[in-house]
């Protein structure tokens, strides 16, 4: 067994996945609440794996009520050391087409209903969020997915909206052409930014279902069409998770972009300053540090 374990967050579509040897649905306790279900654990070849149905299975939770900070918490807490990402996108590029895979490397985030932060008063924490994927995780769902025989385009800035309801259309023009924004979802903000307080390495793996409402000979956005697009590109997505293993080194080395040491220079308050209780809910998260 590797000291490499990949937690692989699953959007609309990917409840589960497929050929973990001991596979087991977990309950993990979080201090931050209830993560969105249970965890799928179990190994691929000899690296560990975790699964976790970000709208739980049923998709029980909407964007804005996923329960992000315990979602980590609880990945970090069984020893997840990558976490990647995989959910369903519209896309504002011609060349992006439904039933393609983009790996996202930024974000604008326009969501403003969601506890974003482990951190607070008695213990302030600041992160560089600059430049908030891992290359090197990046890279490996890159590689995966070509494998897999997926179109795959490598980079895009992804714009993070409260939703539920889809853009209006001043909008999906605006993120578009003014704000050069390539796929738009609801909910890799503020995932990104906790798995970087949680000092996980992180990438995310856009799914394009649909043009947005930009496209003058796509129209508007229609959940009927998302789904069937959902369906084939939940199939390639867990055809890419499968190559994972092999793809990432087996001997956990420290990461070269620094995911792993976000923490290293982030604390403010002063030991003695410092709240307990909130420290003590740090323990799995902000471990290394405290
Ligand atoms: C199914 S359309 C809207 C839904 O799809 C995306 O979900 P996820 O990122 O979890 O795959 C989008 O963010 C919305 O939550
Ligand atoms: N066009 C879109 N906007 C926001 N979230 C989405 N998820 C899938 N397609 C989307």
């Amino acid at each position: 067994m590797t000291g490499t374990m990949i937690g692989v967050i699953g959007g609309s579509g990917l409840y589960d996945i497929e050929g973990l040897e001991g596979a087991e649905w977990v309950t993990v306790d979080s201090p931050w609440g209830a993560p969105s279900d249970a965890i799928l654990t179990g190994t691929l070849g000899d690296v560990r794996m975790a699964f976790l149905p970000r709208h739980g299975r049923g998709h029980v939770h909407s964007p804005t009520t996923v329960p992000y900070r315990a979602n980590i918490d609880a990945l970090k807490r069984l020893g997840v050391t990558d976490v990647i990402s995989v959910s369903a996108c519209g896309s504002f590029r011609e060349e992006m087409a439904p039933g393609d895979f983009v790996i996202v490397d930024q974000f604008i985030d326009r969501t403003f209903a969601r506890e974003k932060s482990f951190f607070g008063t008695g213990f302030v924490a600041h992160v560089s969020v600059a430049h908030p994927t891992c290359p090197r995780l990046g890279d490996a769902c890159e590689n995966a997915a070509k494998d897999a025989g997926i179109t795959v385009h490598r980079g895009g800035t992804y714009l993070a909206m409260e939703g539920p309801q889809f853009s209006t259309l001043a909008e999906s023009k605006m993120y578009r052409n003014v704000w050069g924004c390539d796929v738009i979802g609801m909910t890799n903000m503020p995932e990104a930014k906790l798995a970087r307080e949680a000092e996980l390495c992180y990438a995310s793996v856009a799914m394009i279902t649909d043009y947005d409402s930009w496209h003058p000979d796509h129209g508007e956005v229609d959940v009927t069409q998302i789904i069937a697009t959902l369906m084939g590109n939940a199939d390639k997505a867990r055809n890419m998770v499968s190559r994972l293993p092999a793809l990432l080194t087996p001997d956990r080395t420290p990461c070269h972009h620094g995911c792993d040491r976000a923490l290293e220079f982030a604390v403010l308050t002063a030991p003695e300053a410092r709240d307990p209780g909130l420290v003590a809910k740090l323990d799995a998260v902000a471990g290394r540090v405290l």
